[in-house]
Formats: C-alpha cells, structure tokens, sequence
C-alpha cells in the first residue's frame, strides 16, 4: 500500500473528481459516510457527540458527520472554531445542509472563544485541521487542541483523517496536536502515523476506503509503502516437489557469547524453522551442549575461546571459500571482546554476499566506521533505536531519523531495517517499507534473535535481499500476532515467535488442491 503525502493526497482527490463521476461534496460525504458508520458500530445512540469543527474541508466532514449522527438519533453537536477568516465550499454547502435540518446543532465560537464544556460520557470528534495545516498550529488554535488534551482523561477523542496540528510528512515534534484515541483516515496511511514520536497522538488507525481513484494511485510513485498479505504471498516460494536440503542453501550463524548463548539458539532455531536447508552455528565453547541439545538439526563449530568467539574468519580463509556459504548471520548474543572485533573484520576481508547483521555485531560496526564500509553490499542490517543511533548518530526527530536512515541505505547498497511497532525498511533504491504485523507483546528478550535466524535462513534460500527483508520482517511480525491470540501478550515469549512460523507459512500458501 502507498503511503502518500499531503500533496498527492489533495493530487489524488482532485484527480478522482475530475476523472470520474463524483463532485467533491459527494466525496466528502463519503468519507463523512464512513466515518459515521464507524462511530454508530463503536459509541450508543445515547452518548452525546461534540465535534469540533475546523473552516476548511476537516471541518466540513465535522458538519457532515454532525448531520449524519442526528439522521441516526444521536445528539450530536457541532462546534464550529473560527480560526481562520477563509471557509471552503464544502465546509459551507455543509454546513448550509446542517443549518437546513438540524439549526439547533451548530454553535460559533469566534476567534478566543470559549470551548464547551463537554457532558460526561461525551465523545469529542475532532476535525478541526486535517491535511491542510500549512504551519504549526499557534495562538487560540494551540490553546484549542490544549483544551481538548486536557479532557482526554475523561472522553474519547476520535480523530477524523489526521490529528489536529500533526504535520503528515514532517515532524510535529513539541508542537500542538490532538491526543486522539483513535484516528479514522481516508484510504491511505499518513507517514506521520507510523512514526513512534507520533504514538501519542494517533491512537488507534482505521483506515476508511472512499474509493479515490485507482488510476491516481497505481500510476503515482511514492517512496514511502506499507506491505501487505498480498504483496508477501507474491514473494513466497513454494517449494518444489523434488526439492532436497540443498536446495535450500548453507547459512552460518555466528552467535553467542557466554551468558547469551540463549540468543544463538533462539537464532538457530528460528532459522530452521523459516526453512534453511542446512544450518552451520559457530559458537563459543561454552555454548556447546547448549546449542546441540536445544537445535539438534544444526551443526556445530567450537571456537578456541571459552567465553567469546574469536576464529570465526577462519571459515573463510579466502573469497573462493565464501561459496561454501550462501549467507553469514551474525550478532545475537556475540559479545564485542577484542578477538571478535577482530574476527569479524577478517571475515569481511573475504566475505563479500549479502549477509544478515545484527546486534553485537552493529555496535562493532557502530565503533568502526572502516568497518562499516566493508559491509557486503546487499546485507540487511537489523538495528534497533539505540543500535541505530551507535551505528549513524543522533538524529533531532523521528523524520530526520528515517531520512538519515535512508541516506546510509543508499549510500551503501544496504538495506536497514529500523526495528519498532512500524518496522522500516530502506533500501537501496531510496525507498522506505513499513511493516504493520506484530505487537507489543513481542518487545521482550530474544525477538530480535528470532528476526535474525529468519532473514539468515530467507537468504540462504536465495530469496533476494529485499524480498528477503519485506517477508522475513511480516513472517517474524505475523508468528507474534500468532502467539499473542494463542497466549497473550503478556505471556507470550521469543520461542513462541519461532513456534508459529509455521502457521504463518501456511497462510502464503495458495490452495492448489484439486
Ligand atoms: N483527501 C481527500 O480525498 C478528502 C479529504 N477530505 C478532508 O479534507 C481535509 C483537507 O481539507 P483542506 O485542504 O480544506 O484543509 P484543512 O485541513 O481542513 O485545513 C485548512 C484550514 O485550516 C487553516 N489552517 C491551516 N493551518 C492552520 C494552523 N496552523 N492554524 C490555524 N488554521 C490553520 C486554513 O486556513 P489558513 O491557512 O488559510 O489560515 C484553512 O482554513 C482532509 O484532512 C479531510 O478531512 C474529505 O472531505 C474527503 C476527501
Ligand atoms: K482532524
């Protein structure tokens, strides 16, 4: 799915209704529409409904859907906020229908006016500002969203498109903005959603089709996009019936340190179980009994070291033995001693597929920029927020953070994923993916480990590095989906991850049974 800026979004509506037979009003009263149908399924008719009202089109669907709840039953009443002297059409044919039905329901509040104060119980909409908002919102409107904030601990705030004063494609960081509940979109996903500076705001998304149109959107470029089931499936590969196990490639994992070999095994595990054909760990000695009784299906190497590894490189000697393995994972639970730095850098000498980083071995990278360029172009590197910002510095916000992000993705041929509840991939073509499966049950010890056997195992099955990313990122986000509905998310822990891989295998399947 796309994501589009504000600009195309205006782009997309504009184009609809020239191209095809409906007016603007029309599509606002679709999505007023749809956004009445949803407050009808989750509020009673007895529950008083202000809307805040805004003077451009986020305010016109406030009048709109003010109208449609009284069609319903509801009281609701619509609080229109002069903010600024300009009114669109479509706010005023709206709120001459409203003015025509229900004249009771409209109330003015002039510039530095008052806010009701709301029943109890009541639900406050707020369509104040939607796409429009050309700057942060200041003066009367700031002290507005304010108010509004202030009486979220005793009502529901439902968002109509975006929250008020939050910037779709640009950091809203210490600016005013509505802390919504739950925000109910037009066809597309703002970025601003997806960015965890913003998850105090959006709340809840729903995402309400209004049938823009599809040409706009197939023949649009957009370089943000969220995957989706479809797009996985795509990606998927069956397996052939004569297939054997080394169809499916020879991966290494080097992993573990003492105290973390637990991180390996959850990599190894979750390796097998994404469908490696053959699996080789290199761990250190301690880690040996550890990983053959818990991973029985890998092999294993035994470092010289006890605690640490630090003779890994040795696997590869030289480029031609890199053949040997299609992919290299390596980082959960390694550790940064000396001799693994070492280590790792004499590999890079000579390995030069894609391979999968993570953890340890990122805050390597992190102290050695030499290092970092010797990445192999095409890996997936897999840091979290605090890896991400060891590895590439700073950044002042959560957009900045992203366009830093993409700028080392393409600058290197890598792709990096940023791990968060919107898990986003760039690559190198410049593009940003989000992934939406997945749930907080899965910020616990060792889902990061899971994530990194998985994409090692898509790799050594010769999945190209971005499908590879795409589909291992949505497998690892779909098996904790699995494990949350099946044992909370509270109880759920990493091996349950790795445990309903195969459930969400089965789901990429397409049914060929006769
Ligand atoms: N996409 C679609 O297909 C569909 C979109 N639809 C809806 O249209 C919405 C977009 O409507 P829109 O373009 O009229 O802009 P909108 O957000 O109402 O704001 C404009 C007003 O705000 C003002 N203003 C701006 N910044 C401000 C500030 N900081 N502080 C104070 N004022 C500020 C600005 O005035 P000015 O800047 O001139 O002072 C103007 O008065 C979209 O979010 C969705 O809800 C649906 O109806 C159906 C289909
Ligand atoms: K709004």
């Amino acid at each position: 799915m796309k994501i589009f800026t504000a600009q195309q979004i205006r782009e997309a509506d504009a184009y609809t209704i020239s191209q095809t037979p409906i007016s603007s009003l029309d599509l606002m009263e679709k999505a007023a529409i749809a956004c009445t149908a949803w407050i009808c399924r989750h509020y009673s008719e007895d529950t008083p409904v202000y809307i805040f009202c805004g003077m451009g089109n986020n305010g016109g669907d406030g009048l709109a859907i003010t109208r449609l709840l009284r069609n319903r039953g509801y009281d609701a009443h619509a609080y229109v906020l002069h903010h600024s002297s300009k009114t669109s059409a479509d706010h005023t044919a709206n709120r001459q229908a409203l003015q025509q039905q229900y004249p009771s329901a409209i109330h003015d509040i002039p510039e530095n006016g008052l806010l009701p104060r709301p029943d109890a119980h009541a639900l406050i909409i707020d369509a104040i500002l939607g796409t429009g908002l050309s700057r942060p919102a200041e003066g009367w409107t700031a002290a507005i969203i304010d108010q509004l904030n202030e009486l979220k601990a005793a009502h529901h705030i439902v968002a109509i498109d975006i929250p008020s004063g939050l910037q779709a494609d640009a950091s809203s960081l210490h600016t005013p903005v509505i802390k919504a509940d739950q925000t109910l979109s037009f066809e597309f996903y703002k970025l601003a959603f997806l960015l965890p500076e913003n998850a105090g705001y959006v709340g809840e998304i729903c995402i309400l089709p209004i049938d823009l149109s599809p040409d706009y959107i197939a023949q649009t470029p957009s370089r943000f996009n969220i995957t989706d089931t479809v797009q996985i499936k795509n990606i998927y590969r069956p397996r052939k019936p004569f297939s054997h196990k080394g169809t499916f490639g020879h991966a290494l994992l080097i992993a573990g340190s003492e105290g973390k070999i637990g991180a390996a095994v959850l990599s190894a595990k979750a390796c097998l179980r994404a469908g490696v054909g053959l699996l080789s760990c290199h761990i250190p000695k301690c880690g040996y009994e550890i990983m053959q009784i818990s991973a029985p299906g890998a092999m294993c190497f035994i470092d010289d070291q006890k605690d640490h590894s630090s003779s890994f490189h040795n696997h590869i000697p030289n480029a031609a033995a890199a053949a040997k393995y299609k992919t290299i994972g390596i980082g959960p639970g390694l550790g940064t001693a000396a001799g693994t730095c070492w280590a790792f850098e004499k590999l890079l000498d000579h390995y030069q597929q894609p391979m999968v980083i993570d953890a340890d071995a990122l805050n390597i990278l992190g102290g050695s920029p030499a290092l970092l360029d010797k990445v192999p172009a095409g890996s997936i590197l897999t840091p979290h927020p605090k890896e991400f910002e060891r590895l590439f510095g700073k950044t002042a916000n959560d957009m900045e953070r992203l366009q830093v992000l993409s700028d080392h993705a393409v600058k290197r041929h890598l792709h990096i994923l940023l791990k968060g509840r919107y898990t986003a991939m760039a690559f190198p073509d410049g593009s940003i993916w989000f992934n939406t499966t997945g749930n907080p049950g899965m910020a616990t010890g060792g889902s990061g480990d899971v994530l990194t056997g998985i994409l090692t195992s898509l790799l050594a099955q010769g999945y190209p590095p971005e499908e590879a990313m795409l589909m291992g990122v949505w497998l690892h986000g779909r098996s904790g989906d699995h494990a949350a509905a099946e044992c909370s998310e509270e109880a759920m822990i990493a091996e349950d991850i790795v445990e309903f891989l195969g459930k969400s295998f089965l789901q990429l399947r397409k049914d060929h049974s006769c």
